[in-house]
Order: C-alpha cells, then sequence, then structure tokens
C-alpha cells in the first residue's frame, strides 16, 4: 500500500482533540473535522488527518500505519509495554513533548485506607486502565498486587467493592475528591508528545515532517512567550530589565516628553506574573503591557 499524503493520526473525541486540531491549525494546516469520518483531508498540504481512540494511535505509529501521531505518553508508554510483552514491534520516535494534556498516573486509596507507605498495597487488588504501567512500578519495587483491569469509571471500583485501590490519570484531583479517594503515589508523569512512525519515510515526507515540526516549535515557543512593553525611569533601567523573566537583549527607546524615563520592548520567555508586575511598579514601571504572540520563527 503506498500513500503519498503524510498521515497524522490524532484523537478522535476526548481530553486531546481539541488541542490537537488547534496546534494543527496553528500551523497553517487548513481543514474541516467531521468527528465522524474517520480520515479529514487538508486541504493546502499533502496531509491526511486519522481520528481515532487515543489508544489505538501508538499502535498505529509503531506498525507504520501513520506517520505521525498525537497521543499522552501514559498511553504510549503503556501500549509500548503491551507490545513489547507480546513481541511485536514498538519503535518509534518521540519528537516532542506537546504544551498540553498535562496529568500524573497516580495510586489512590480510599480515605479510610490505613496508608503506610508501599508496603500496604501488597496483595491488594488495584483497579486501573493501565496495567502494564502500574504492573512495572510495582513490580520493580517487589510489591505483589491482584490485577483488576477497567476501561472506564475506575475511581467507582473501591466503593463498589471490586478493588482495595486505584491507579489512575490525575489532573486537579476533582475526580478522587469526588470519589472518597487520595492520592497515594505518582507512577508517571504525563503529558501530550508528537511521534514519528520509525518505519522510513519517503525524502518528501520527511521535509514534510521537518517543515511541520519547525512550526509546532515555533507555535509552542510563541505560546510561552509574551511580548512585554513598559515606560522605566532610567535610574532604575538595569534593575527592571532583570525582573523581567528570559528577556534576551531588550529594545529601549527613548520617550518623546521625558527624558528621565525611556521605553523597554522586549520578549519574554515566560508569562510575567502579578507580582512580577508589581515589583516592576514599585521600581517606577509604568504603563505595562504584556501581550501575547502569534508566531515565532527563527
Ligand atoms: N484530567 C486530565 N487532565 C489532563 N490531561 C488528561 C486528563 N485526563 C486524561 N488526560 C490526557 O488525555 C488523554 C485522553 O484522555 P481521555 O479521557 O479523552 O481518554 P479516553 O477516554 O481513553 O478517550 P478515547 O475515547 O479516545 O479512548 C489521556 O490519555 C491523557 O494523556
Ligand atoms: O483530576 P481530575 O482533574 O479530576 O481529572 C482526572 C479525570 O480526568 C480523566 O477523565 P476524563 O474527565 O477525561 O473522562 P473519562 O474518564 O470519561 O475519559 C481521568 O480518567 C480522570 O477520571
Ligand atoms: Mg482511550
Amino acid at each position: 500500500m503506498t500513500n503519498n499524503r503524510l498521515r497524522i493520526a490524532v484523537q478522535k473525541s476526548g481530553r486531546l482533540s481539541k488541542e490537537s486540531h488547534l496546534l494543527l491549525r496553528r500551523c497553517g494546516l487548513k481543514f474541516n473535522v467531521d468527528e465522524r469520518r474517520l480520515i479529514t483531508r487538508v486541504d493546502n498540504l499533502p496531509i491526511d488527518i486519522l481520528q481515532v481512540r487515543d489508544d489505538d494511535i501508538p499502535g498505529l505509529v509503531m506498525d507504520g500505519v501513520v506517520d505521525l501521531g498525537i497521543v499522552g505518553e501514559n498511553v504510549l508508554e503503556e501500549v509500548e509495554l503491551e507490545r513489547q510483552a507480546a513481541n511485536k514491534a514498538c519503535q518509534y520516535q518521540k519528537l516532542k513533548p506537546l504544551d498540553f494534556g498535562r496529568c500524573k498516573l497516580s495510586i489512590a486509596l480510599p480515605e479510610e485506607f490505613d496508608y503506610q507507605g508501599l508496603a500496604s498495597l501488597q496483595n491488594k487488588r488495584i483497579a486501573t486502565t493501565y496495567p502494564y504501567l502500574l504492573k512495572r512500578y510495582l513490580q520493580e519495587r517487589d510489591i505483589e498486587f491482584q490485577e483488576c483491569l477497567l476501561k472506564g469509571s475506575v475511581e467507582v471500583a473501591p466503593r463498589a467493592g471490586l478493588a482495595d485501590g486505584i491507579c489512575d490519570l490525575v489532573s486537579t484531583g476533582a475526580t478522587l475528591e469526588a470519589n472518597g479517594l487520595v492520592e497515594t503515589q505518582v507512577i508517571f508523569e504525563s503529558q501530550s508528545a508528537i511521534v514519528q512512525s520509525a518505519v522510513t519515510q519517503s525524502d518528501e515526507k520527511q521535509a514534510l515532517i521537518d517543515k511541520l515540526m519547525s512550526r509546532i516549535n515555533g507555535v509552542i515557543k510563541a505560546r510561552e512567550s509574551k511580548y512585554i512593553m513598559l515606560h522605566a525611569p532610567k535610574s532604575q533601567l538595569n534593575a527592571i530589565v532583570d525582573l523581567l523573566p528570559g528577556a534576551e537583549n531588550p529594545t529601549i527607546l527613548p520617550l518623546n516628553d521625558d527624558p528621565s524615563k525611556v521605553a523597554i520592548h522586549a520578549v519574554s520567555s515566560e508569562d510575567l506574573f502579578w507580582d512580577t508586575m508589581e515589583e516592576l511598579r514599585e521600581l517606577g514601571a509604568s504603563s505595562v503591557l504584556v501581550m501575547p504572540i502569534e508566531k515565532m520563527l527563527g
């Protein structure tokens, strides 16, 4: 089977779908998503977007069915372990961790559980959707456990009497709290990532991947950066510049009507928090503007 269009697998419907689409659109790809369709054609580049369950994305990449995939590292690592155990191909290249889908895979126990460290889990039954990651973590620490494999609603398992504890994804912790559970052990920290198949690409496809990755790097860098403008008394110039996070080589401009002040324009590699804004004001800075950056190159 040959296909000259680059194929990217993204989650069809779920936590990563909107952000994956947004990232690709920010990179200049033009497409209309119809959730019911497996394949969405990009209008202005030879790229097809495959919309699938997130669990299927690592396998599609590792089998070379798609060229790229956007998926959570938790799912990627779980599928890799599962395929290793089954002696299936599990090669891929992680091109870049992405700035969304941050979560932890954690062991959580009912509030009333008398937890005294990992040894308390010996021979307990733990409900999870991630049996391989859990097994690796506990085996490395010589803890035997019983597995209760669930594809959803893992957090209700202890109350339903199906398990003593759970191992599931946690972000704000609201789901755990709502189910009377306490996070006791983080076993894996995750975020989404873009991965490439290890199956050899044509030169054209590789060139397109390189171009896309350069744009993705630019989009993420821009999202992490801010353009800052402010007026500063000349006497406090150095102190003020030192406060701007990650701002290299700011532009210093004279102000027409006030020789004691200058305007500072700077690109900062981080957001400027209120605390820093207040410190700037204390140093005499005024007219402080913090603006998002849409694109960045070079
Ligand atoms: N609460 C969260 N906060 C941030 N990221 C999360 C959170 N929950 C999950 N994720 C990330 O988003 C990915 C997709 O989560 P989602 O809940 O949509 O998966 P799913 O229900 O398995 O979807 P699918 O139907 O595609 O199988 C997870 O694998 C994880 O990487
Ligand atoms: O710590 P929190 O912020 O509460 O997030 C954790 C929850 O988020 C995920 O589920 P999601 O809401 O994506 O729904 P799903 O279980 O139907 O996939 C995950 O499976 C947890 O249940
Ligand atoms: Mg899934």
